[in-house]
């Protein structure tokens, strides 16, 4: 089944406001000029300025802003910022790191409306959403302040006194680069931990989306971070590109597209520098008929439709059992119906505009190749028309929209007999970056869980990402985790310290 696909195309709304960077309290009036890089403590204009792209804001089809893509020199000079503040950063305790970082923290949550309104605007998705992934960002910057401290190292007996002891150290500079589905959030997911064991890091966002990173910069300068803490560079593939070769970049941490991953892994292994991919996903999500329906289509419609379904863990491939299935697609299709589209800014919007037309289409392809392979649209299915709502249905796991990622408000339903069944299906596929199962039997939950090959497994709930908790993918879903205690593991490197307490035993 296909469900609604909502999209958001406005006419132009009035004309741009002439100031330099405008809050809005209205979708269409904001009109970004300041620069959007910043390195060595302040916002600067790239090399690339006579060769800007439009940014556009997704709900009206306006631009937003022009971006100033960053070249070699524009790359080079962040990097030697970054480096020069690793120096002073990485000799800090953690203890100090950590106050910077909770200052950082609370600046985040005084200025959440504003980072969460310049978001819905440049991003497209509903201002609610839009506000948590702000407070995501806040409790991960937090966590980290917290565990800055905590790092240690080892101490190891050895024979005659002689001992050994290891010493968690930082890596160096550190790049991030981001999609555009979470902006500020990534940004805050790959530089509060990579700060807190004593790195620097070059951020750069998605092209789509470079209005945010720009003001976490900010707040990381305003906290007390040295200058070159945190940079950002603008730039599509060739400013990626750039600083993955950079020879003085320690360690490339990647999210977005499985395609675009395995090239930054390529291009990071020319330097032998180590990655973390966070890449995309077609998570299954498996509802058996002993499932609480209504917490299981609560479930189905978190798994498919937050951020306009541009999630990359999204549970987008939905096994139900059989002997619920008309029950379940019922009610699936009311709420669907029911949701509130429109623009973000509102507060009782619940889902905003795709990211751009370009993707919109390509949204709309997927729709209309599934209908030729003999998918029901059960709703929507359409660019969003407020008196328009479509239906329809019947999946197979062949079709390219149960094969492929969509990235749209788009669930495929499909049905399932056995258990055993579903496991095999559930597990045919090249990424396993999530899933999910729904039932009230406690043995199944685990039993099938433990079978699945998914990074993030949710039982009886599903796209919540806790900071506390380890997120990232299996198989092509990507290469380590963000978040939780073992991404020290993915930012740090250990150093073993041999101690000779005695004479040197030589076989010479
Ligand atoms: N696993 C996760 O945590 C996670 C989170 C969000 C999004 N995603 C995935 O991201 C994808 C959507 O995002 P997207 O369209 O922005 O992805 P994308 O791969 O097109 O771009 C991601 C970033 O890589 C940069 N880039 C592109 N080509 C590059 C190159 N050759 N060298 C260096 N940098 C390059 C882009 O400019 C952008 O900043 C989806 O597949 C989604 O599943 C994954
Ligand atoms: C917070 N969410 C909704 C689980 C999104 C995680 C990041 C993936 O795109």
């Amino acid at each position: 089944m296909l469900q609604r696909l909502a999209v958001l195309l406005r006419r132009p709304a009035a004309a741009p406001l002439a100031a330099a960077a405008v809050r809005c309290v209205s979708t269409g009036s904001m009109h970004i000029t300041a620069p959007l890089n910043f390195w060595a403590g302040k916002r600067r204009t790239g090399e690339g300025k006579s060769n800007m792209e439009n940014v556009y804001e997704p709900a009206t089809g306006r631009v937003l802003c022009n971006l100033e893509t960053c070249g070699a020199a524009d790359v080079d000079q962040a990097v030697k910022a970054a480096m020069s503040a690793f120096g002073h950063w990485s000799k800090m305790s953690g203890m100090e790191r950590g106050r910077v970082m909770i200052e950082a923290a609370h600046i985040i949550e005084k200025r959440r409306e504003e980072i969460a309104e310049m978001e819905v605007v440049n991003n497209g998705k509903c201002i609610t959403e839009a506000r948590l992934d702000v407070d995501s960002a806040r409790l991960c910057t937090e966590y980290y302040a917290g565990l800055a401290s905590t790092l240690a190292g080892q101490h190891i007996q050895l024979p005659g006194g002689s001992f050994a002891y290891t010493r968690r150290e930082p890596l160096g500079v550190c790049v991030g680069i981001g999609a555009w589905n979470y902006p500020f959030q990534i940004a805050a997911w790959k530089s509060a931990p990579a700060l807190a064991c004593g790195n620097s890091m070059v951020f750069k966002p998605s092209p789509v989306t470079p209005v945010t990173a720009v003001l976490l910069a900010e707040i990381y300068a305003q906290a007390g971070a040295p200058e070159g803490l945190f940079n950002v560079v603008q730039g599509s593939q060739e400013t990626g590109s750039l600083l993955c070769h950079h020879p003085d970049v320690a360690k490339v941490s990647f999210t977005g597209s499985v395609q675009t991953g395995k090239k930054i892994m390529e291009m990071a292994s020319k330097g032998v520098k180590p990655v973390t991919l966070e890449l995309g996903g077609k998570s299954p999500l498996l509802i058996f008929q002993d499932s609480d329906l209504e917490n299981a289509v609560r479930g189905a419609l978190m798994a498919n439709f937050l951020s306009q379904g541009q999630v990359c863990s999204n549970g987008t491939r939905v096994f139900v059992q059989k002997e619920i299935l008309p029950e379940f697609v019922d009610e699936v299709v009311k709420r669907t119906q029911a949701i509130k589209i429109g623009d973000p800014l509102l507060e009782s919007t619940r889902m905003g505009a795709l990211v751009s037309r370009p993707h919109l289409d390509k949204v709309l392809a997927f729709v209309e190749q599934a209908k030729k392979e003999g998918a029901t649209v059960l709703c929507g299915g359409e660019a969003f028309v407020p008196s328009d709502p479509k239906l329809k249905a019947n999946c197979t796991d062949d079709m390219t929209c149960v094969k492929e990622e969509i990235f749209g408000p788009v669930m495929s339903v499909l049905s399932f007999e056995t258990e055993e069944e579903v496991l095999l299906r559930a597990n045919d596929s090249t990424m396993g970056l999530a899933a999910g199962i729904f039932t009230r039997d406690v043995r199944r939950a685990h039993r099938v869980v433990e079978h699945l090959k998914a990074g993030s497994c949710f039982i009886n709930n599903y796209n919540i990402t806790p900071v506390e908790v380890p997120f990232g993918g299996f198989k092509m879903s990507g290469i380590g985790r963000e978040n939780g205690q073992v991404t020290i593991e993915y930012y740090s490197q250990l150093k073993t310290v041999f101690v000779e307490m005695g004479d040197v035993d030589s076989l010479f």
